[in-house]
């Protein structure tokens, strides 16, 4: 896997546009398509709503917790979704938020960002809470082989302001976060791999984007509040590749397959207008 993750990503969204399906199996959730909240109800909910969702967009994003609540099964179906989103073409975002020491990032590289993991992922969410420079492993993996990181940067709780919001050097906490991950984008084209994730339920202008040359994943939009409009108003027109993600709003549509797949394709017309 030598094609820059950016590369990938900016190809992937102008054939699919910028949506990112997430697959979050809540128990309610499984509940409400008829299933067991066991590792039985799991597999047939991932595995169900990958087959459809995965067809329709540039990048899928299981939740990690969602499968480690039922232990070694659950990390089983985890593996099944990411070979199948990825034999269905969509670009496979983990949502793990790892984020630790230098020399144990460097195992959490071994566990998602090299190719003979079982779960490899094209890239996954990574935390710089413990200093940006104790990703470096992470960020030097991901280069290697092609695949992307996503920095938490300004998440979409209404809680993250109370950390990310601090001002440190003049600026806040997630706009720094930001600045080191443009400063590894630098010069790359169409972008870098090295994305920032920002809730789309921020206040517009919170964060300057511009520098970023980096993609963007855009949670809170659906389910937390954030509407198409939100999107636009607080990523406007200057950012590489915004990709706003959704995942209890298209998943409630479910279980039929037929009314996920209207629902997808629906948002996915919805959120159009943020590629460029
Ligand atoms: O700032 C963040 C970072 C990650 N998330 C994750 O995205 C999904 C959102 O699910 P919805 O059902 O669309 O609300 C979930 O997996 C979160 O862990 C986030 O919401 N905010």
């Amino acid at each position: 896997m030598t094609v820059p993750f950016g590369q990938r990503l900016a190809s992937a969204v102008a054939d699919r546009g910028p949506l990112c399906a997430g697959i979050d199996p809540h128990p309610g959730l499984l509940s409400a398509w008829g299933l067991t909240a066991d590792a039985a109800g799991l597999e047939r909910f991932a595995l169900s709503a990958t087959e459809v969702l995965a067809e329709h967009v540039a990048v899928l994003k299981p939740q990690s917790a969602f499968f480690e609540a039922y232990g070694s099964a659950g990390i089983a179906v985890l593996e099944r979704v990411l070979v199948l989103a990825r034999q269905a073409g969509a670009l496979v975002l983990l949502d793990v938020k790892r984020g630790d020491i230098g020399s144990t990032m460097a195992a959490y590289t071994s566990a998602y960002l090299t190719d003979a993991a079982p779960l490899a992922a094209d890239a996954i969410t990574v935390s710089p809470y413990l200093g940006f420079g104790a990703l470096e492993p992470a960020l030097a993996a991901a280069q290697a082989s092609g695949r992307g990181l996503f920095v938490l940067a300004r998440t979409s709780n209404p809680d993250g302001g109370q950390v990310q919001g601090a001002l440190t050097s003049g600026r806040s906490v997630a706009q720094a976060m930001v600045d080191e991950a443009a400063a590894r984008n630098a010069g790359a084209t169409p972008m870098g791999g090295v994305g920032v994730v920002v809730g789309a339920t921020i206040r517009p202008g919170e964060l300057d984007l511009t520098a970023l040359n980096g993609p963007v994943l855009a949670p809170g939009f659906g389910a937390q509040g954030a509407t198409a409009d939100d999107l636009v108003k607080v990523f406007g027109p200057d950012t590489a590749s915004v990709l706003p993600a959704s995942s209890r709003d298209l998943l409630k549509h479910g279980p039929d397959p037929a009314a996920l797949r209207e629902a997808v394709l629906r948002v996915r017309e919805t959120v159009a207008v943020l590629a460029r």
